[in-house]
């Protein structure tokens, strides 16, 4: 279990995280989830001892990573799929890792397996595509078989087959009972990769919760309703109340009414309805709600 109490961390003025807590459970996928500048990656250095805390503190079962003495058999990372030697080859990198680590060499050729990398194993990683290199980072955080594992926006450049392939691993790691936990600043990207969601903004926890309860916390669910009379029905369902927004396919965005009082409206005017669709609050809807709430509290506020 990873637990961060009160964690803050400011650079001069600037205060890039701010007194968050939150605790990230094992046998999930965690998705830590805010837009550019959030403090996803200062958070994730601080876990892993890389930056030291202003004030608060992070631990990873009970203790600060900078106590841990089984490094990479306790906690894997990738940080910036980028931040290797381009002139080795990924067997190379892994092996030197093993060594310095005292990982059995088996590992190396396991998780280039694991990966996908196996047949280009010996090749330069200078060569590799971005997707190749997410890879090779994330080959690089299974190395030590760790029962925790923290990912800084792994999905950047993979093409949609290497997508699912990386969800489905995390998703089968923390089956195994591990405990993953991997950033994004895009709710797209999270959607259907974790289950729980911990989400800042400007350095502030907005959410800590399930997808689930985070999708419920979207308040701008709206109807969307096709007729070929939408100029008759709009002034119709605007006088009724609702807010009322007209698209050139015969389609109006209605918010404030239900779809069955929409219906009623349009059968006692004679106006045929072609479509009545209810938008349940999307988690993308959620996320823009919340986070533009942060900016704006944060914007207030002197940093
Ligand atoms: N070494 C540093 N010195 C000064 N400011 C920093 C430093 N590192 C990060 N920051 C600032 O702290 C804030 C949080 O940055 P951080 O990289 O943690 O955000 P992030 O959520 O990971 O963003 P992104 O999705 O863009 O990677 C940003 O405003 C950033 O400019």
């Amino acid at each position: 279990m990873i637990e961060a109490r009160e964690l803050t961390k400011r650079y001069g003025q600037k205060t890039a995280v701010n007194s968050l807590s939150f605790t990230v459970e094992p046998g999930h996928v965690t998705g830590f989830l805010g837009p550019n500048g959030a403090g996803k990656s200062t958070t994730l250095r601080m876990m892993l001892g890389l930056h030291r805390p202003t004030s608060g503190s992070v631990t990873i079962n009970g203790r600060p990573y900078t106590d841990r003495t089984r490094g990479m058999r306790d906690v894997g990372a990738l940080l910036d799929a980028h931040h290797v030697h381009g002139g080795r080859t990924a067997r190379a990198h892994l092996a030197s890792l093993a060594v310095s680590n005292r990982l059995p060499r088996r590992r190396v050729d396991d998780v280039l397996e694991e990966v996908g990398l196996a047949d280009a194993g010996n090749r330069r990683i200078g060569g590799y595509s971005l997707g190749m290199k997410q890879r090779l980072g994330i080959a690089t955080a299974l190395l030590g078989n760790p029962p925790v594992l923290l990912f800084d926006e792994p999905l950047n450049g993979l093409d949609p087959e290497g997508v699912k392939w990386v969800r489905g691993l995390f998703q089968r790691l923390a089956t195994e009972g591990r405990t993953v936990f991997v950033s994004s600043h895009l709710m797209s990207e999270m959607e259907n990769t974790a289950d729980s969601l911990v989400v800042v903004g400007r350095g502030r926890l907005i959410a800590a919760e399930s997808l689930k309860e985070f999708a419920a916390r979207g308040t701008q669910r709206s109807v969307t309703v096709r007729t070929p009379k939408a100029a008759a029905l709009h002034p119709l369902l605007s006088d009724a109340g609702a807010t009322v927004e007209t698209h050139p396919d015969d389609a109006l965005t209605v918010r404030g009414m239900s779809a069955p009082h929409i219906g009623d409206i349009a059968f006692r005017h004679m106006i045929p309805v072609h479509e009545l669709t209810n938008n349940n609050a999307s988690l993308e809807s959620a996320f823009m709600e919340l986070t533009a709430d942060s900016v704006e509290y944060a914007a207030g506020e002197a940093r």
